[in-house]
């Protein structure tokens, strides 16, 4: 249950006994195969969510930045983000328990959109939480959820993001364990969440490692992604870990700026790998954006998906061993790549995944400080697409 000193079960004990049960679930059919849980996930994860994706050149990238850029195109993935990966397979694996109903969490609204597909696909009643804010700034994916016959609903305590939805769901699932799993979204929450999700969302470095030996003659040189909970991040680099030669890097949201104000008790980013402080957050020892009285501080990112004060406590753990390099882009540096990647790949990426262009940018573009030499192919995580952002980016880009 441990990464590092990360990582753990910090959660109430009326939440124990469905921990328990999950933790034994999650060892006899993810890790043992039993009555090939897994089989069925890879099938349906290939019918239902459209697996594999393709692993594509970008050619305008790599003309511009003098180095072979790689996308490995989770856009494409049903429903539109690398989400489906975790949410089919848990919603399977609770259908496997016997479970009757399924809860999650939601912020940019993907990962409560895949929840919903995999609900609706599995047949399973299904409840999103999600903060009023964020129901206000990921619109079409409310609608989604809605349409996909889930019950949206809103989470008004504190700022109505993310971490309030968390907890609210934590709430419920306390008092309905019995027939309820909740769905946690990223590689966060009490173990065995982080290392269960991690297990699903392989499937994207797993394919990475094919196509690029079948295809580069190699393995990648480096890979980026964009790291909210983490995710992606540790779907894209699960499989590479092992493989020293690959250099991995996590995108963090610098927001509007890396310095904090500690009487507001907010920052102003959601960088918690680069400038964290080791906490306890939804029941996992992480990183944490914390105050100097310890207290969790609020997070800001321009992209819903990022704007989150902790992070996955692996990657906590892989950044501290060196294995994981922690970077951030700011808003403005996101919302330029998201414009030129729309531009120039005529791909429009999700906000969050605009800030792993931001990096390639500003490393290696005509202003780029050179800071790091990529060790080539670069392969980027294409986490989403950026239909539920397009609002937000013509509203902020138009701002400044
Ligand atoms: C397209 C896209 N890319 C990246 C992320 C960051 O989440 P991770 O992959 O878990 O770091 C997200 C996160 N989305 C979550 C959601 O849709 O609910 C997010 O808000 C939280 C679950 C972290 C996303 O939608």
């Amino acid at each position: 249950t441990k990464f590092g000193n990360y990582g753990g079960q910090y959660v109430p004990e009326a939440l124990m006994p469905a921990i328990d049960e999950l933790t034994d679930a999650y060892r006899r059919y993810v890790l043992e195969n039993e009555d090939g849980f897994m089989d069925e996930f890879r099938d349906r994860i290939r019918d239902f969510g459209g697996r594999p994706t393709p692993l594509q050149r970008a050619e305008q990238l790599s003309a511009r930045y003098g180095v072979d850029v790689y996308l490995k195109r989770e856009d494409l993935l049903h429903g539109g983000a690398h989400k489906l990966n975790n949410a089919l397979g848990q919603v399977l694996l609770a259908k496997y328990m016997g479970k009757e109903r399924i809860i999650a969490e939601t912020g940019a609204g993907q990962h409560g959109t895949a929840t919903a597909m995999a609900a609706a696909h599995l047949d399973m009643p299904c409840e999103i939480y999600m903060g009023r804010r964020d129901i206000n700034r990921q619109r079409p994916n409310v609608f989604r959820m809605r349409i996909n016959g889930a019950e949206v609903t809103p989470v008004d305590v504190g700022r109505g993001t993310l971490k309030e939805a968390i907890s609210e769901t934590m709430r419920d699932w306390a008092t309905t364990v019995e027939t309820t799993h909740y769905v946690i979204g990223s590689i966060v929450g009490p173990a065995p969440f982080p290392a269960m999700v991690r297990d699903f969302h392989s499937v994207i470095s797993e394919e990475i490692r094919a196509q690029s030996l079948d295809r580069l003659g190699g393995l990648p040189g480096s890979v980026v992604a964009c790291a909210g909970g983490g995710s992606n991040t540790m779907g894209a680099f699960a499989e590479l870990l092992d493989n020293e030669g690959v250099t991995l890097y996590a995108v963090e949201a610098g927001g509007s700026s890396l310095t904090v104000d500690e009487e507001a008790g907010v920052a102003p980013h959601s960088a918690s790998l680069s400038t964290g402080e080791e906490g306890v957050l939804h029941g996992a020892r992480t990183k944490l954006l914390q105050d100097s009285h310890g207290q969790i501080m609020e997070s800001h990112s321009v992209s819903s998906g990022l704007d989150y004060s902790g992070v996955g406590p692996e990657l906590s753990h892989l950044v501290d061993t060196g294995r994981v390099k922690p970077v951030t882009v700011g808003d403005d540096d996101a919302l330029e790549a998201f414009h030129r990647l729309s531009q120039d790949e005529g791909i429009i990426p999700a906000l969050e995944t605009a800030h792993a262009f931001g990096f390639l940018e500003a490393v290696a573009g005509p202003d780029g400080d050179g800071s790091v030499e990529f060790d080539e192919p670069i392969v980027v995580n294409v986490s989403g697409r950026g239909d539920k952002d397009l609002e937000a980016a013509i509203e902020e880009t138009e701002k400044r």
